[in-house]
């Protein structure tokens, strides 16, 4: 541990994501690693006080058992400041009450993060301010380039985080240890054996409350174009030489880079429909359009997919497709792999051969290769059969391993500038074919697997 930061500043602290998920991951960092300690501050505009903050956090920890002596510390010592965190004066009031170096985790709208930082620019900053913004980074391709410029305004690179937290998802590190600890794997890891890639990210959870910002967002903003674009460049990434976040960011960068649209035309390689009322696991959910705050003449998509492809040696012509929505009947979070058909199958051999799959599920954390095999009975008969092994849950919810990295100031799991904005310019093309309506918007009822005619992923 080398942490250099003395006060954590959640900022929008009233919001989902504090509560839900980075609340839950400091308990467990904590009760885990009780070696460390820093100070709790939430900034927000609800008129809360330390007493309401102190029992959101309490409820927080206590949702993930939470304990030990650098927990009641914490407790002992978290306030609460109400502030509108694009108001100068608030950030200094929240400035004035941190103890050591600060990091400001904006747990905040994309537009009024840009604004915190707009008045971040015009005041004098504490020493080793430390800035961890969520995704979505920006708005588009420009208006992220255009804020990795005014963050380097404000503190160097190297205290900057851009937040993903599917890079701290125990499984996307599971894919490298697989694909490079075994010599199995690594020799067929390309276009010359793998027919197909899917990327699926299922959710039964439906909007959640959380119109104003997701009815702005979509599926493939909210998530293909970072989580499962981070998880793509780490399944399809070169070797590196080590996993430091030099070699393993460059890596990432170069699969980036290399990714567009399949053949340049989302009017044929992408899809995106909007859930309609319908029932998901036993609970009914109204359909998207009934939701409170949404406009429905936004057309906000709520299962997206886009197929790309990676223009390199080892991945020309393989078909990348991924996909992720809300209110589906499964959840369904997994890596498919789907190998080229064997070269010869002996005449003899009877039963259907369907191609050899490698599945790598995120969360719970298992893979699953599936094979053609000689089952019992009839010696001439393929059978189907898989080999299963659980990767076992990693030690820290995805978010704790996201927060060490911005206490210790390590950017391994951090997303680069350049990164950033390379993933906004893949997307860019589906958004402006989908705001030209050449993509039509379709439905699906809530509980169901998608719109009736979509290809079945694999
Ligand atoms: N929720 C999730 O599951 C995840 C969210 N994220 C990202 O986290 C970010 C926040 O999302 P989420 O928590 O869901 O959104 P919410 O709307 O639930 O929370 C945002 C919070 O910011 C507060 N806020 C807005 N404007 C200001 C302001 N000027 N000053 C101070 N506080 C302000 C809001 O307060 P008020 O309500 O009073 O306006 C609210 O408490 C987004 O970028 C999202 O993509 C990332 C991963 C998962
Ligand atoms: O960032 C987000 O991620 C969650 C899915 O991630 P999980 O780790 O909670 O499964 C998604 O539900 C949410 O819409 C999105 O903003």
């Amino acid at each position: 541990m080398k942490q250099s930061i003395g006060t954590l500043v959640i900022l929008g602290a009233s919001g989902d994501l504090s509560s839900r998920l980075l609340l839950p991951a400091i308990g467990q960092l904590l009760t885990l690693h009780p070696d460390r300690r820093f100070r709790l501050l939430g900034a927000g505009m609800e008129e809360w006080d330390d007493e309401r903050w102190t029992s959101v956090v309490r409820k927080a920890f206590e949702g993930v058992e939470a304990k030990g002596d650098a927990i009641d510390e914490l407790l002992k010592d978290t306030s609460y400041i109400q502030a509108d965190v694009t108001e100068k004066d608030d950030l200094q009031r929240i400035f004035d009450a941190c103890e050591g170096a600060p990091a400001l985790y904006f747990a905040l709208p994309p537009a009024v993060a840009a604004k915190a930082c707009t008045a971040l620019e015009a005041m004098d900053r504490s020493e080793g301010l430390t800035l961890a913004l969520e995704k979505p980074f920006g708005l588009d391709a420009d208006s992220a380039q255009a804020l990795n410029t005014q963050l380097l305004k404000l503190v160097p690179e190297e205290r900057i985080h851009r937040v993903d937290h599917f890079l701290g998802r125990s499984t996307v590190f599971n894919m490298i240890g697989l694909r490079f600890a075994n010599s199995i794997f690594e020799p067929v890891w390309s276009g010359e054996h793998i027919d197909r890639v899917d990327i699926v990210y299922d959710e039964t959870l439906g909007l959640e409350d959380r119109a104003r910002y997701y009815d702005g967002a979509g599926a493939l903003i909210d998530m293909i174009q970072s989580h499962l674009l981070q998880v793509l460049a780490v399944f399809a990434m070169e070797p590196p030489a080590t996993l430091e976040a030099v070699d393993f960011r460059d890596a990432k960068a170069a699969v980036l880079r290399a990714t567009r649209v399949r053949g340049d035309d989302p009017a044929t390689s992408s899809r995106r429909a909007r859930y309609t009322a319908g029932s998901v696991e036993g609970k009914t959910m109204p359909s998207y359009a009934d939701e409170q705050g949404v406009d429905p003449s936004r057309k906000t998509e709520t299962l997206a997919e886009v197929v790309v492809e990676v223009d390199t040696w080892r991945w020309a012509g393989v078909p990348f497709t991924l996909r992720s929505g809300k209110a589906l009947g499964r959840r369904r979070r997994e890596v498919v792999i789907t190998f080229k058909p064997a070269r010869h199958i002996p005449s003899g051999l009877h039963g259907s051969v369907e191609p050899t799959r490698l599945r790598i599920m995120l969360a719970p954390d298992e893979m699953a290769l599936e094979l053609n095999i000689n089952g019992p009975g009839d010696p001439y008969e393929i059978d189907r059969a898989a080999l299963t092994a659980e990767f076992g849950p990693g030690e820290l919810l995805a978010y704790a391993e996201v927060l060490e990295g911005i206490l210790d100031g390590d950017p391994t799991l951090s997303v680069r500038a350049d990164t950033a904005v390379q993933c906004w310019r893949i997307v860019e093309p589906v958004i402006a074919s989908w705001k030209a309506d050449d993509v039509p918007l379709e439905e699906y009822a809530a509980g169901s697997e998608g719109p009736a005619d979509w290809p079945v992923t694999p």
